[in-house]
């Protein structure tokens, strides 16, 4: 077990941090002394540059795009003279091909990008012609040329705009709820990080205390217990214009296209330095970093109102916090209700805005298995407590290690949540579960009562959470006191509010009255509205019809037919 947990600690200087990235991050002193620099710099907004941005990431495609002179998909379409992609499969496909030959990932990665999604996030890295024909990766038909063709020049790796690299760390985290005047514990010491350029993921069966962890950890939950640090610094009202929160109920409105959605996002939360083009600008930008041009003018739908696609609807929700830029974004199960090609590619998003050194964390429910090694990092939840945290491939030996391993092929992510569920029908159980079912049963025959075949879920779960604390959690929490690999200037960034954000009190409000004329637009200018408006209006009249206002009589008929009336226009 120590070999799998154990990895190289830091140094006190502040070199390294112990973190699962730290071998695809760059040196950290390199790092610092750039983030010093930076803050040496002494502007209103620390931040990293552009390169910065790419060293943080896993991959080095910024660096080779910047590299080639290449500033966006359209530069890169015809760079190094690689003619043999499609025109409007440049822009398209970021795949990086030292990952296809080199992880176990490629092919997840490769089948993502041949699921038509934009990697716009990355940086162009065309594939050699040997390996990969364009034709087999080509994810849309030749009668979408045209349309991507468009799209490809108004593409921008957004995502790869300077922002600030935050380090998340959150160290025995205890909730608890008073229900009925008793308290209930939610969550019991939970501790974990991560990391620029990471994802990642909390699973656990339903109840375990995902949804309130990542409340938490995102500033909208307060913690009872516990500590939660953002580049070392507690929460504060200027980080909350640094994070991302898309929740699990998305409030989207009904009637606005998604075209209109994305760009009052924009006119409402961008700095008011941007000219209101520029925001309108970046509205579209998003639209097509998503991959949403092909239903940008589609009504976003509900219930009652058919729309945009489910997978659409969650891009959008995406969309709607990374138009901000932000450094923390948290998503709470982005691929609830998806099959599992599309929660693929929601999964692959994540990943690219990850790679720009962004910290994404998620809670995710059931994953399939390429999706569940997709995370770079894993939070195992079983009843409010920790069963695993650390890097996702390592999670099957760690339980291995434990004795616990699927005794059919299975799904890793299915053999953890049953696992956390307590259930172990296919799962073999170590030897000391298997004595307490003994001793258990030895107990029952006395009583003549039915004996078990297999450990409970209570046995399983103090099992489960027994093996953590004794065998990784030291570890881990070690880990959380290493110092980061960033100046300590860039650290109080976190606490300025220098940033210029918002529009001021008139501008909200005329945006909101627009977007509420537009969202109801169809209600105002439907024919049965008007048809109601107009035969009221002649009711009303018939009302008056020959009284007489000059006499008292008419007067008062005049006044009393009014209290109806105002009645009925104020229902
Ligand atoms: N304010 C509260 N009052 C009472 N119980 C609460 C409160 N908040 C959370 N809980 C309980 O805490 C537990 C964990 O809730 P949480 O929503 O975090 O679970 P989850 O793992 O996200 O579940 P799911 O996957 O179904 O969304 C649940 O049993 C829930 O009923």
């Amino acid at each position: 077990m120590d070999s799998i947990m154990e990895r190289p600690m830091v140094d006190g200087n502040g070199g390294a941090i112990g973190r699962s990235k730290s071998d695809q991050l760059p040196p950290a002193p390199a790092s610092a002394s750039t983030a010093q620099s930076l803050s040496r710099t002494a502007s209103a907004e620390t931040v990293l540059s552009t390169a910065d941005v790419a060293s943080l990431s896993r991959k080095s495609s910024f660096g080779k795009r910047s590299a080639s002179g290449g500033s966006g998909a359209g530069g890169n379409s015809h760079g190094h003279g690689r003619s043999h992609i499609r025109k409007s499969r440049s822009a398209q496909l970021k795949l990086d091909m030292e990952d296809l030959v080199s992880s176990g990932a490629a092919l997840s990665r490769a089948s993502s990008a041949s699921l038509g999604f934009s990697f716009t996030f990355t940086g162009f890295t065309p594939p050699p012609q040997d390996m990969m024909s364009s034709a087999e990766l080509a994810p849309f038909s030749d009668d979408d040329v045209d349309l991507e063709a468009a799209g490809a020049t108004r593409r921008k790796s957004l995502m790869a705009e300077p922002t600030l690299p935050i380090y998340l760390k959150f160290a025995e985290v205890k909730y608890r709820v008073a229900v009925k005047g008793t308290p209930r514990e939610i969550l019991s010491g939970i501790s974990g990080s991560a990391s620029p350029g990471e994802v990642l993921a909390m699973m656990g069966p339903s109840g375990s205390g995902k949804t309130t962890l990542l409340s938490m950890l995102g500033g909208r939950a307060t913690a009872a217990d516990g500590c939660i640090s953002y580049n070392d610094e507690p929460f504060g009202k200027s980080l909350k214009r640094r994070i991302g929160f898309v929740t699990q109920d998305d409030v989207l409105f009904t009637h606005l296209t998604v075209k209109e959605t994305l760009t009052y996002a924009a006119l409402l939360r961008l700095p008011r330095t941007m000219t209101r083009e520029q925001k309108k600008e970046r509205a579209m930008d998003i639209i097509y970093e998503l991959g949403l041009e092909r239903c940008q003018d589609t009504m976003i739908g509900g219930s009652f109102v058919r729309g945009v696609s489910g997978g659409e609807r969650k891009r959008v929700c995406i969309g709607n916090e990374i138009i901000i830029n932000p450094s923390l974004l948290f998503l709470d199960e982005p691929t609830s209700g998806l099959d599992s090609t599309t929660a693929l590619r929601i999964v692959q998003l994540l990943h690219d805005i990850a790679e720009t050194g962004k910290t994404v964390i998620t809670t995710i429910h059931q994953p399939s298995s390429r999706l569940f090694h997709k995370f770079d990092k894993l939070i195992l939840l079983g009843r409010g407590s920790l069963l695993y945290f650390g890097k996702t491939a390592e999670a099957m030996p760690y339980f291995s290690s434990i004795g616990c391993n699927p005794l059919i092929a299975m799904n890793p992510a299915e053999f953890l949540l049953d696992l956390a569920n307590g259930n172990t029908n296919d799962v073999s159980v170590p030897s000391e579960l298997d004595d307490k079912v003994h001793m258990e049963n030895q107990n029952l025959q006395d009583t003549n009562s039915k004996i078990n075949l297999r450990p409970s879920a209570q046995d399983v779960h103090e099992y489960l959470v027994d093996a953590y604390e004794h065998r990784v959690a030291y570890k881990e929490k070690k880990k959380l006191l290493a110092p980061l690999p960033i100046s300590d200037d860039m650290k109080a960034t976190i606490t300025s509010s220098k940033r210029e954000w918002g529009t001021n009190w008139c501008q909200q409000y005329s945006i909101l009255f627009c977007r509420g004329l537009k969202e109801r637009r169809h209600d105002y200018l439907s024919w049965m509205r008007i048809t109601q408006v107009i035969a009221t209006s002649v009711i009303l009249g018939l009302l008056w019809w020959r009284s007489d206002p000059t006499t008292p009589k008419g007067l008062q008929d005049q006044a009393s037919k009014q209290v109806p009336c105002v009645s009925f226009l104020a229902c």
